[in-house]
């Protein structure tokens, strides 16, 4: 579904942040993006996505070369994917049920069908009952569950999520990876970029590790991981 050939990224004046960086993840599949601080993780998502373009060469998602892709056609893209960056840029001049249906808006649904589908989202994220508030009421951890929200109420086949968990407490974090196991159960394909240790330790899921700019082929999966620090599986 994602696959990397041979990818490198440079900004301007800058340094090689990705180097031939190669992977492939699979439909359905729910995998980590690992990496220090400035390990290329964010600049990766924003590959697939199209927000950034390869210095040089392939990110096909379904097939589609999408740093080929004119700009026109990257609205067509991005219905695909439901992403959840960093800066969560909520709208604080509208309430949480007009931020999660924005999406929509853009996309021309229709405005039933539309409310339907804002409170089905606001329902899976433990919002519902937080619709009429302003965003600027919510804690951060409902902040990062209305971000969630918002980025699947166009029931995207693919989540990207960078750092979801990052400065929430162990429990908001724990409940937010819930809900993304929920969506990796109905076969969604997820890749998530984290810092966080405790994830990663506890995890069965594949990790993609990312050291100054390329893959470490030993982390490929956690088991691996396990095993290069000598800890069983
Ligand atoms: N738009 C940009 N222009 C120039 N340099 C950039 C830009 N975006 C990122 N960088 C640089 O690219 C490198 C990788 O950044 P990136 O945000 O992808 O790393 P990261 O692994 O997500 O880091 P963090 O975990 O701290 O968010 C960093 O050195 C960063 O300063």
């Amino acid at each position: 579904m994602i696959t990397f050939d041979q990818v490198s990224k440079r900004y301007p004046g800058g340094i090689d942040v990705l180097k031939n960086v190669s992977f492939e993840l699979a439909k359905g599949e729910m995998a980590y993006l690992s990496g220090h601080s400035g390990a290329g993780k964010s600049t990766l998502l924003k590959l697939i996505a199209a927000i950034e373009r390869p210095n040089s060469g392939t990110v096909l998602v379904n097939n589609q070369n999408v740093s080929k892709l004119k700009s026109d056609a990257l609205p067509y893209l991005r219905r695909n994917f439901g992403l959840i960056f960093q800066d969560h840029k909520l709208l604080f001049d509208r309430n949480v049920f007009d931020n999660v249906l924005l999406p929509l808006q853009i996309c021309g649904f229709e405005h039933k069908e539309s409310a339907k589908r804002v409170r089905a989202a606001l329902d899976k994220v433990g919002l519902l009952n937080r619709e009429k508030s302003n965003p600027i009421a919510l804690s951060g951890g409902e902040q990062q569950r209305l971000c969630i929200a918002r980025a699947i109420v166009n029931r995207p086949s693919i989540l990207l999520a960078d750092e979801p968990t990052g400065n929430l407490d162990a429990e908001y974090a724990e409940e937010i990876m819930n809900i993304f196991n929920s969506f990796h159960q109905v076969g969604v394909t997820l890749l998530i970029s984290t810092h966080d240790a405790a994830l990663l330790r506890e995890t069965n899921l594949r990790i993609i590790e990312l050291k100054q700019g390329a893959i470490q082929p030993h982390s490929r999966y956690a088991a691996d991981l396990h095993e290069t620090q000598g800890v069983s599986a």
